[in-house]
Parts: structure tokens; sequence; C-alpha cells
């Protein structure tokens, strides 16, 4: 594979009012945007025009307006250069049953310009890579969807790219299928330096993955930032504490001795709905640990017990909602139309909760 990226472009993709209208629909609309090398996540619910994007980007559809470059290439004039060093993970299953992964890589690699040899080597070493070598003979009708996802996966590496697009490659996979193609993911970049932009409408998964995150809706370009100042802006602690005889209303007090020692304190937050008791659950803007230690040591100086405290960074209809607010870093587009609508509608479309994280830090 290409080893550490010694020729790194400053970008890896910079659009510039990047427009494609549709008939019916405007699938990108004044889309600016700079990715650098690395690993990008790219968010939106179905319909942002993320796959759009991709087409746009791999110089297989043409933009209305605007400019897109690939690797400092123009996608208008120079689509079969960047299709030579990008790798493309297609959406939906496109995948011929009858043959083996190794035939089906193999082939890819030859259609990719890889001598026989050549192509055959990269094959074993790329299933290898995605895990699928003990069965890289069978026919892929037989496998499960995460073998299929990864033979996709190896598709798109096998001709060593210097930069890859996974379009939605958690797609079907259960919670352990997707852990595992995020940490395949993730090692695409750590062990081979192969940049990669990963689509998903589970904002959760990319923070996970990625390096930085842009949030695309209704083709426009609601926000991008490095997954560190997204993490940071989005994290609150749900708390939750008991009532004692010294305090009959145990959230109330907590909630004034937080506030008097500076800490930003909300009740009946969005997506407390689901809660069991949602009155009485408290959000805390956590700013670092001292957030958990403030937390803690005030529950522990009123008496009251804590019943839970957890890490619980916002859903992906309040980063859509809290977008208008947020000045979207070299956004000139700006979010319209009813986009927290729109991003409820993906999470009701998700197979898990679209908490972001969601990890249990109490
Ligand atoms: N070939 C096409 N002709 C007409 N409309 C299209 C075409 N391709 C996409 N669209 C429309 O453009 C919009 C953006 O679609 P796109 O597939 O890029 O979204 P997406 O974010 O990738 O969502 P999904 O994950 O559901 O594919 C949608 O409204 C879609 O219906």
């Amino acid at each position: 594979m290409s080893g550490a990226t010694t020729f790194e472009h400053v970008t890896v993709i910079v659009t510039e009012s990047l427009t494609k209208r549709y008939p019916r629909v405007t699938a990108l609309d004044r889309l600016s945007v700079d990715i650098a090398p690395g690993v990008t996540g790219l968010v939106g619910a179905n319909g942002a025009g993320k796959s759009t994007l991709i087409k746009i980007l791999l110089g297989l559809a043409p933009a209305t307006e605007g400019t897109a470059h690939v690797l400092g290439l123009d996608v208008t004039k120079d689509g079969s250069t960047i299709r030579e060093r990008v790798g493309y993970m297609p959406e939906h299953d496109c995948l011929p049953p009858d043959v083996s992964a190794t035939e089906f890589v193999v082939h890819m690699a030859r259609m990719a310009g890889l001598p026989p040899t050549a192509a055959r080597e990269r094959t074993a070493d790329t299933l290898r890579h995605v895990g699928l070598y003990e069965e890289r003979y069978r026919p892929i009708g037989g496998y499960s969807t995460g073998m299929k996802q990864r033979v996709k996966l190896a598709q798109a590496l096998v001709h060593d790219p210097q930069l890859v697009f996974l379009d939605e490659p958690t797609n079907g996979l259960d919670p352990v299928g997707r852990d595992e193609m995020l940490g395949l993911i993730r090692r695409v970049h750590t062990d081979f330096g192969i940049s990669v932009l990963v689509t998903s409408h589970l904002l959760g998964e990319l923070e996970r993955t990625c390096d930085h995150v842009v949030v695309v809706d209704g083709g426009k370009l609601l926000r991008s930032s490095s997954t560190t100042e997204f993490t940071k802006v989005t994290t609150s602690l749900a708390v939750e504490v008991t009532d004692t005889d010294a305090h009959p209303d145990g959230t109330g007090a907590l909630r004034a001795a937080l506030a008097a020692a500076g800490a930003a304190v909300t009740t009946g937050a969005p997506g407390a709905e689901g809660l069991a008791s949602p009155g009485h659950v408290l959000f805390v803007e956590a700013t670092g640990d001292e957030t958990y230690d403030l937390v803690r040591d005030t529950v522990a100086g009123l008496g009251l017990g804590l019943v839970r405290m957890e890490q619980r960074r916002h859903q992906i209809a309040e980063v859509f909602r809290d977008a208008d607010a947020q000045a979207a870093v070299g956004a000139p587009a700006q979010a319209g139309g009813a986009p927290a609508e729109r991003a409820a509608a993906a999470g009701q479309n998700t197979d898990r909760p679209t908490t972001v994280g969601g990890g249990n830090a109490g």
C-alpha cells in the first residue's frame, strides 16, 4: 500500500459553490468545503446530497454549477485520473454472487490497471486486511452482509489509492459489525496513509472514527469542524438524583448548587422525552473531567443519592437545530428549510439510537 503520505496535499478535496440540480430537486446547493488529509465524515439525513457529491467528485456526474478538485485534479477534466487515484465503495450492493472474493477483487485490480501478478498479490493483502482471508475462495453469494461490505471495501483499496470514498459502509450491519467496520476504516488511514471520506447518517459513529466531520442538509453545508471541536461543543452529562428529607426536590437543589458553582445546567433538554422521568434529569454542559468531579462532589455535599450520571452527546437533530446559531466554519451557504425535521426523519430510519456517542461515563 502507499505507506506514509509524504506528498500529501494540503487539501484532498475542495469544492466551491458546487451545485447539482435535478429537474425536481436541488441535490447540492452552493456547497463550498475544504477537506484535509485524514479521515473525514460526511454526515446528513437520507437525501442530503452525500452520494451526489461523491459521484461528482469521482467525475461520474457533472455539476450544474461551481467547481470541485480532488487531489488537486479538476473533476470536469481529470475524471479518469481521479478514478485511478481514488477508491470508491458504493452504497448499494453491487457484488456478483457466483464468484469468490478473490476472483472479484483481482478483476477490479486488473480493471484499475494492475498487472496480473500484482493484482493477485494486492488482492491477497487487501482481503487479509479486511479480515476475509479465510473465506476468500467462497462465492460471495453465501457471504453475510458484513462480509459483503468488506469485499466492497477491499475492491476500493486494491489499487492502492491515495483517497477512498466510502458511501454508508456500515449500512445493514449490527452493532458489532459496525464497530469492526469503523475500526477497519480507521486503520485504512493509520496503517496505509490513505485518506478517507466516509458518509453516514449517524453522527455518532463518524465522531468516533473521523478527524473531521462535515454536516450537510438539503445539499447545503451546515457545519465543518474537527471532531474534537464537535465533541467539545456537543457533550453534556445527564444527571439524575434522589430526593431526601433535607432536599424534597433533590433535582432542584442540585440544579441551584451547580448553577451557583458556574456550571451550565438545563432540564428537559431535547431527547429527554425518551427518558423515564424527564423532569428529574439535569443536563450539565461538560467542559472536561472537572465537570464530572463537580457533579459528584455537589451531589455528595447535598447528601443526595446519585441515580446516574452519563455522558450524553446531542442527537443529530439537535446539531441541525443548533446549526443556525453556530457559525459554520468556512460555510458561505447557510442552512435553510427545516433541517431539524429532516434530521429527525433520518433518526427514525436508523436501526440504532441516533444519540451521538452514547458512551456511559457514569
Ligand atoms: N439521478 C437522480 N435524478 C433525480 N434526482 C436524484 C438523482 N440522484 C439523486 N437525486 C435526488 O437528489 C437528492 C440527494 O440525493 P443523494 O442520493 O445524493 O442523497 P444522500 O445524502 O446520498 O442520501 P442516501 O443516503 O439516501 O442516498 C435526493 O432528493 C434524491 O432524490
